[in-house]
């Protein structure tokens, strides 16, 4: 079995540099349109596929923002949702009264941000909007509101850039479609 994950991939889909871009756009519109924002702006990061994004998104937002994260999993190993939702990280904060934008990586069933989105409008914060990477259309079985999205992308299992297969390829610095091999 070979170590580079590289040879996984059965074609890029979007690559490093246009990452760059399309996150340094998404950053300038939140900057943008959270400049006279006077309550405190919490980045909330759903951990752990949003981190890399995360990461990347909140040094193009150029306005003071605080940092909290949940871990939320409903995955598992494979590729179709498990339909339940595990928080197994809280915010630690309390967000009342709080601007909030929630940074994910990818909504595809929209299971896990139906379920948070409720989750967090019960924190009664002044506002709360979603920020995602990427967005699967064509397998939504529940409504989710994107705010903000970098892409709309067709149902191909997707890793890299924080998205996983069985915990791996997060760290693959783009984004591409697995060999169908190696999860059939
Ligand atoms: O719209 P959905 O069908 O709910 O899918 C999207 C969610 O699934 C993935 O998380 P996962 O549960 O695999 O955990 P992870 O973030 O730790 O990879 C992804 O990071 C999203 O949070
Ligand atoms: O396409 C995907 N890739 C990785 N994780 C995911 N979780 C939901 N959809 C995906
Ligand atoms: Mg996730």
């Amino acid at each position: 079995m070979t170590r580079d994950m590289n040879e996984d991939i059965e074609k890029v889909v979007f690559s490093e540099e246009e990452l760059k871009k399309r996150i340094a756009e998404l950053g300038k519109e939140i900057t943008e349109d959270y400049k006279d924002a006077e309550e405190t702006i919490y980045c909330v990061g759903i951990l752990k596929g949003a981190v890399v994004f995360y990461t990347d998104l909140v040094r193009s937002i150029n306005l003071p923002v605080h940092f909290d994260f949940m871990i939320a999993s409903s995955y598992g190993n494979g590729t179709e949702t498990s339909g339940t939702v595990k928080i197994l990280k809280d915010l630690d904060y309390d967000v009342a009264g709080k601007h909030l934008i929630i940074i994910e990586d990818i909504i595809d069933s929209g299971t896990t941000m139906n379920y948070l989105m409720k989750y967090f409008r019960e924190r009664k914060p002044k506002s709360v909007k979603l920020c995602a990477l990427l967005s699967k259309p064509s397998r939504r079985t529940v409504d989710v509101n994107i705010d903000y999205c970098g892409y709309t992308v067709p149902d191909e299992f997707l890793v890299g850039y924080g998205l996983d297969y069985a915990e791996k390829y997060r760290n693959l610095p783009y984004i591409g479609v697995l060999k169908p091999e190696i999860y059939e």
